[in-house]
């Protein structure tokens, strides 16, 4: 089950009449025009060209908060009560509705998706009841809080009360908790109403040029639904997740503090984007810890359905925030969640559960995770999917549609394409407070993860169920492993760079919880994602480590610097496109465009570039590399060290890393061993040759049968050379450096190669 992607488009408000949009929403061709499924865009270059989006469905400006809960919220509703998950979550720059579209208005028309949400569950809980003649008892609680600037505040809980670092997150058995959340009972839809609306006067708002009640943090709804009956408890959790939205901070005009606040949350979207890159090209370290948002949600690792809507304003003023978004939910639909059920516990078995309490499903057994990377499903459908792209079959969509399936519900369209709603008027948004100390006693564990928890008394585990935990937790150390294979130095990534990166490190860690160690923070994951190539990236951070460090000089020059050189290898391309014109067509998901791209279109995937253009500016990219290597680094370095706008004690710098050696192979039906190094296919010896026939032939049977090497080490290899689109390995060194290998492994690939094959 994929994670279904909708769009929802915004009405134009009330001073934005008149103004130019660019997104129109379409149906392929022969299709019901009432239901739109394609979003289309113009390309930013050009207005001649355009690019165009597949969604699950579509909402154009006219839709009500109706049409969308009937097509896409409310079919959920069973599936809760059958036993599974759901997640809900909103996703868009500022000022695009997410706000609107998951809390909505005062007025009943403008309730929007929680309150809808709720209603359905309440009707549904009395339903059952009704049916069962009691016999079966269904109670409903509540946690509900907020990430801002990476902290986690209970926001059933005044702010008066908060902490300044906030709630403390924990590790419990591979899921993240959340220590002294509160949980709360909720009988009634007035009830939840009252709650919820207090709840969100908690919430940290402030205006912003682009949005008057922009919210400054992410706001989690978790909705527990507990179903008892004489023999079974069932739990199951709807999770509503109202993101903040991501800011252009040129087209903002925020002050230090909503900077602040604006770099957080660009710094967890950030992250979460990588998150669902790295989920979707199945890699095996996904950056979950590089921000708490994405610790929390676990995206992707959830079971049950998740539904995703993307928020769009249709101006042409966020043309390159709607592409960076639109890439974003491409890469989405690619995430491939397991749906599966919370299977009832018999309660003979257990300690019968006081289903009023806040700890009401403490002794719950959860499903076991299932690790995505690992889904084996994901990557056949990506091979079918090349391989019908090869044969110029039209590829299927990225994405599955519900088992049962269900259409968007009819949306008229006779309603004039202005804005029908009216901007919203409710006032208990507040002030961001960060300043807020006192303290509060701290209440029991309770997890905070969208879909399945985890608390301290659990029940004995089923075999299953440990099996899927050791499972995971090998998962998680060969994930580790390659993850430390991958991280010695490239060649590229001098001793010296590693040294200074070592060295923000320490510092870092030195100053950690402090606001500047934030921005040091950005500047490290700069020099991480510089020294890994991705320049882009790079820029984004070093432009969000500036609020940090205001008028620093040293510091807009690196950004400046890295304009450039992103600007010029453009260019370099540009140039080698007019010597080799490559048609666009119009109907494909953007390129990067990098050149005049503001940081959120630098968040766009590169894979797009074309193959050719590549091969064209390999040699540039190479003197990139070299440029990239000590020389600038150390002028950018030194000067960054000695700046005095950054007062950090030097720490006690860490012995240094040992540099990984490169492996010696022996050929041993030859006399003279050499070094991978100076290895060329032609002296190579019929068994590594062999060995090297069976890595580039990608077959995992093949692979897999190699001494050392399991399905999971087969797996990886041939991830990694399509991810690396290495056409072939030439030589034993080249093996060793992929990711997950080492030089040992290659060593016990060829001698257990036995020497009767035949070529
Ligand atoms: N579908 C809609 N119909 C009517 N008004 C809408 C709609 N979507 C958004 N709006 C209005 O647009 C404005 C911005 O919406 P909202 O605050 O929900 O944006 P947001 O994406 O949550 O922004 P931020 O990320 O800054 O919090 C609000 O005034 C809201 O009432």
């Amino acid at each position: 089950m994929s994670v279904r992607v909708v769009a929802r488009i915004r009405p134009l408000l009330k001073n934005e009449l008149g103004k130019d949009t660019i997104v129109t929403a379409e149906s392929p061709e022969g299709e019901n025009i009432a239901n739109p499924t394609i979003i289309r865009i113009p390309s930013p270059k050009n207005d001649a060209e355009s690019f165009s989006f597949q969604f699950s469905s579509v909402y154009e400006q006219q839709a009500t908060q109706q049409q969308l809960f009937d097509g896409e919220v409310a079919p959920t509703v069973k599936h809760l009560f059958n036993g599974g998950d759901v997640c809900v979550f909103a996703y868009g720059n500022t000022g695009t509705g997410k706000t609107h579209t998951m809390r909505g208005g005062k007025s009943l028309a403008d309730r929007g998706m929680i309150p809808r949400l709720l209603s359905s569950i309440y009707r549904r809980c009395r339903k059952i009841e009704k049916d069962t003649a009691g016999a079966t008892q269904v109670e409903v609680a509540l946690e509900y809080f907020e990430i801002y600037c990476d902290r986690v505040f209970d926001l059933f809980e005044p702010p008066e009360k908060r902490t300044p670092s906030g709630l403390p997150i924990r590790d419990n058995h591979g899921k993240t908790v959340i220590v002294g959340l509160t949980e709360k009972p909720c009988t009634t839809l007035k009830e939840f109403e009252h709650l919820y609306d207090q709840a969100n006067m908690n919430r940290s708002t402030s205006a912003t040029k682009l949005n008057a009640h922009s919210s400054r943090s992410h706001a989690i709804l978790c909705v527990k639904v507990t179903q008892t009956t004489e023999t079974t408890v069932r739990v199951s959790r709807a999770s509503c997740i109202d993101l903040a939205g991501s800011e252009d901070n040129r087209r903002t005009d925020n002050n230090k503090e909503r900077l602040v606040e604006s770099s957080a949350i660009n710094k967890s979207l950030f992250v979460l984007a990588q998150c669902v890159e790295a989920i979707s090209k199945k890699q095996t370290r996904i950056p979950y810890r590089e921000s708490k948002m994405t610790r929390i949600l676990s995206l992707g690792q959830n079971n049950g359905l998740t539904i995703m809507i993307l928020n769009i304003a249709p101006l042409r003023s966020y043309h390159l925030d709607t592409l960076s978004s639109l890439n974003f939910a491409n890469r989405t639909k690619k995430i491939e969640v397991c749906e599966v059920e919370n299977e009832p516990i018999y309660r003979q078995m257990v300690k019968p559960l006081a289903v009023t309490s806040s700890l009401g499903g403490a002794n719950l057994t959860r499903q076991p995770l299932r690790p995505l990377t690992a889904a084996h499903n994901a990557n056949l459908h990506d091979r079918v999917e090349t391989e019908k792209k090869k044969t110029g079959e039209k590829p299927v969509k990225a994405f599955s549609v519900y088992s049962d399936t269900r259409k968007a519900a009819p949306r008229t369209s006779n309603v004039p394409a202005q804005n029908q709603g009216v901007r919203r008027t409710e006032t208990n948004k507040r002030a961001a407070d960060p300043g807020s100390t006192l303290g509060r006693p701290p209440k029991t564990f309770r997890t905070a993860d969208s879909t399945s928890r985890y608390r301290p008394a659990e029940p004995a585990l089923s075999k299953a169920s440990i099996e899927a935990l050791i499972a995971q937790r090998i998962d998680e150390k060969l994930a580790e492993k390659a993850l430390q294979d991958a991280a010695v130095p490239a060649p590229a990534l001098s001793e010296e760079l590693q040294r200074r990166l070592d060295d923000l490190e320490h510092r870092i860690d030195a100053k950690d919880g402090d606001e500047k160690s934030q921005g040091l923070q950005f500047m490290l994951m700069a020099k991480q994602h510089r020294a890994r190539g991705e320049e882009a990236s790079a820029l984004r951070m070093l432009q969000m480590a500036l609020p940090f460090f205001p008028g620093n000089e040293k510091l807009k020059g690196k950004i400046k610097a890295s304009e450039d050189r992103i600007r010029a290898k453009k260019d370099a391309e540009r140039n080698a496109l007019v010597s080799a014109p490559v048609s666009i067509p119009t109907s494909t998901v953007p390129s990067t465009s990098l050149s005049m791209a503001p940081p959120s279109i630098l968040m766009a995937p590169l894979r797009a570039e074309k193959k050719q253009l590549k091969s064209k500016t390999a040699q540039k990219d190479d003197s990139e590399d070299e440029e990239f290597a000590p020389v600038v680094e150390s002028e950018h370095d030194a000067s960054y060290a000695s700046d005095s706008s950054f007062k950090f004690k030097k720490a006690a710098r860490k012995p240094k890393k040992s540099a990984k050696k490169l492996p010696i192979f022996r050929d041993s039906n030859e006399e003279a061993s050499f070094t991978m190094a100076t290895t060329q296919p032609d002296e190579q010896s019929p068994r590594t040759t062999h060995l090297l026939k069976i890595i580039n032939s990608r077959d995992i049977n093949q692979i897999k049968a190699l001494k050392g090497v399991g399905t999971k080490k087969a797996d990886a290899i041939v991830g990694c050379l399509s991810e690396m689109e290495v056409e072939e390995v030439r030589d034993l060194e080249s093996l060793a450096l992929l990711k997950g290998v080492g030089g040992r492994t290659v060593e016990n690939m060829r001698t257990g190669l036995s020497m009767d094959y035949s070529f």
